[in-house]
């Protein structure tokens, strides 16, 4: 039972981080508790938040959204592979995904978080049973100077018999919903940005690097107080290969515009729509052409926002490093080979610092 706001704003030594982060209430608990000012934990620098003033905000410019109805007319292919280097994100329509499920898993992403600290704790890095589920709040809230204003569940897909074994029951069968019904999207566009990479067939190496495994993660982002002071996700950029993010109605993602430093651009929501985005594991593997991105989310001071990213990712194991059939034509590797699990470490053990993770595999 969380105490209650008076009690604790009147005691000297209440540990926001603390009731936050260890005892497991979120960023939502404090949320819950009708906190009318952000706690100074929450308060980024200047130069990471992000309103009109510090940030340009290309009004009239937007990432491209793509028909995959023809999805074999090779325009549409093309369309993808130009999103893919010029943009690195890009939306897709039409894509055979019907829209119920994206309202099951929204609708369970908000009955997960609705559950109370206590269920949700026992998903906590400190008490859960596995490593393949991690409930958590903010990115690396040991390594951060200021905490981000979202919650998340965390979940890394094995097999059916172990998620339904470790899973929460509350969201296990619409996140798993979801994942299944995006694999051929997934493979559709894998097989399209691989064409425009002179690779002619998706082999088992292939498939293993490319997709060989994946994440899917329900954020929570409450209503938050004074969100022009604090942010929903710090500038980063996804490690996996592809993400397929899908968000709810209410917006706040915005994205670097590529070779323009200080043009960012909001990513509107589009009912029935999915955000696409590369990683930086497909920026190594296709040796700089397909483009990571520089993303990152608002804080929103009138409503609660969930969103649902699937990662797509090469295997723990593998050993990533650009293809050879990019380098076939003479082009000098920027990148040497890592394992991607030691890739996803470094990620993991800082805080989010914008397009910073890729330097580890730069040569
Ligand atoms: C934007 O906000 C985000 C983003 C994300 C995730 C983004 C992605 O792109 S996920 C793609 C990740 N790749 C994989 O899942 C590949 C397969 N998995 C692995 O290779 C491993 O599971 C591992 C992720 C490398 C973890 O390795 P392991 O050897 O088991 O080591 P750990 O001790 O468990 O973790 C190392 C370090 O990372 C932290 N961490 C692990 N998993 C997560 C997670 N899901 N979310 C957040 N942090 C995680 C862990 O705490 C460890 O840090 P220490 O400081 O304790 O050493 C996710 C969340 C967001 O908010
Ligand atoms: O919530 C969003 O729209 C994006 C979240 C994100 O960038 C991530 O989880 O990696
Ligand atoms: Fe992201």
């Amino acid at each position: 039972m969380a105490p209650s706001l008076s009690t604790l704003l009147s005691s000297n030594t209440w540990n926001v981080k603390n009731f936050v982060v260890n005892e497991g209430h979120g960023v939502k608990g404090l949320a819950d508790m009708g906190i009318q000012t952000l706690p100074k934990q929450y308060i980024q620098p200047l130069e990471e938040r992000i309103y009109v003033s510090n940030v340009k905000l290309a009004e009239e410019l937007s990432i491209p959204v793509i028909d995959m109805s023809n999805f074999n007319d090779p325009k549409a292919a093309n369309s993808i592979c130009n999103a893919a280097e010029e943009w690195g994100f890009f939306q897709i329509v039409n894509h055979g995904i019907p829209i119920q499920v994206f309202e099951n898993v929204k609708d369970a992403t908000h009955r997960f978080f609705a559950l109370p600290a206590e269920e949700k704790r026992k998903y906590s890095k400190d008490y859960s049973s596995t490593n393949n589920v991690r409930f958590g709040t903010s990115f690396t809230p040991q390594a951060e100077k200021a905490l981000e204003w979202k919650d998340y569940l965390s979940l890394f897909y094995v097999s059916d018999e172990e998620a339904a074994d470790f899973w929460p029951p509350a969201c296990r069968d619409e996140a798993l919903q979801f994942m299944k019904k995006a694999e051929l999207v997934i493979k559709r566009l894998m097989e399209a940005l691989m064409k425009g990479l002179n690779v002619k067939e998706i082999d088992e190496a292939k498939e293993s690097l490319l997709m060989g495994s994946k994440r899917i993660n329900l954020n929570y982002y409450p209503k938050c107080p004074n969100p022009e002071l604090t942010v929903g996700v710090g500038r980063h950029s996804d490690v996996s290969t592809l993400t397929i993010l899908l968000q709810d109605n209410i917006g706040g993602l915005y994205v670097r515009k590529l070779d323009n430093d200080s043009t960012w651009l909001s990513v509107p929501p589009i009912n029935g729509a999915l955000v696409i985005n590369v990683g930086d594991a497909l920026q190594i593997l296709s040796n700089g052409r397909y483009k990571s991105i520089e993303h990152r989310v608002v804080a929103n001071g009138s409503n609660n926002r969930v969103s649902v990213p699937i990662f797509v990712n090469p295997k723990p194991n593998d050993v990533i490093g650009p293809l050879q059939e990019v380098l076939e034509s003479g082009e000098k590797p920027a990148y040497k080979q890592v394992l991607y699990s030691d890739y996803v470490k470094h990620f993991f053990r800082k805080a989010h610092d914008g397009k910073d993770t890729v330097d580890f595999a730069k040569i």
